[in-house]
């Protein structure tokens, strides 16, 4: 049921970001190929300060990632301008982020951010957090919109299909990239 809900959630901000952009069509069939993981994880308090950042720095490999922690701060994001903000929640709040895939669909123009979780050593509740993840199907390739090419942005990204990302992504060339997309379909 959880799950659902949440998925209904992603449907709205995929096509509010459509919207966004001018782009009515094509946004169902990108919605109807999603394939929608959800995954719960908790965080045990770092014993020593070396282990503070449970989960390293990294970009999503999603399309969109949904996510649902409990009280417990300790996500961290980094901006356009390399600055690194924690994000203070209200409870009960979800939060939103593009992955990769998104990023590349829209040539660049929505950021995948950098992120990563970092707990305070002296906490004593457990962090837990529960994730939706979404991906596109291989019958959908992703394309960059055309309405978000022109003069001001030059087509970035070749078409591709979410799992050979991932595929790509796992290679020893995928885990040193600094620029996930740019090195697998940049043109
Ligand atoms: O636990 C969190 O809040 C973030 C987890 C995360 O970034 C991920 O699973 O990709
Ligand atoms: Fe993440």
């Amino acid at each position: 049921m959880f799950s659902k809900i949440v998925a209904e959630l992603d449907k709205k901000v995929v096509r509010m970001l459509f919207e966004s952009y001018g782009i009515t069509k094509n946004c169902e069939s990108y919605i109807e190929s999603t394939r929608y993981l959800l995954r719960h994880v908790n965080y045990d308090i770092p014993k020593t300060k070396e282990t503070s950042t449970v989960f390293p720095s990294h970009t999503d490999k999603t399309f969109t990632t949904i996510l649902y922690p409990n009280q417990i701060s300790g996500l961290e994001f980094q901006i356009r301008d390399g600055q690194w903000i924690t994000l203070e929640l209200p409870p009960s709040s979800f939060v939103v982020l593009a992955g990769e895939a998104c990023r590349g669909w829209s040539n660049d123009r929505v950021l995948a951010p950098i992120h990563k979780v970092v707990l305070d050593i002296n906490g004593s509740e457990t962090r837990s957090t529960i994730g939706l993840f979404t991906f596109i199907k291989d019958d959908k390739i992703i394309e960059v919109a055309e309405e978000l090419v022109d003069e001001e942005h030059q087509l970035k990204f070749k078409p591709f299909v979410h799992s050979d990302l991932i595929k790509f992504f796992a290679t020893e060339r995928g885990l040193r990239s600094q620029n996930l997309l740019k090195d697998y379909c940049g043109v």
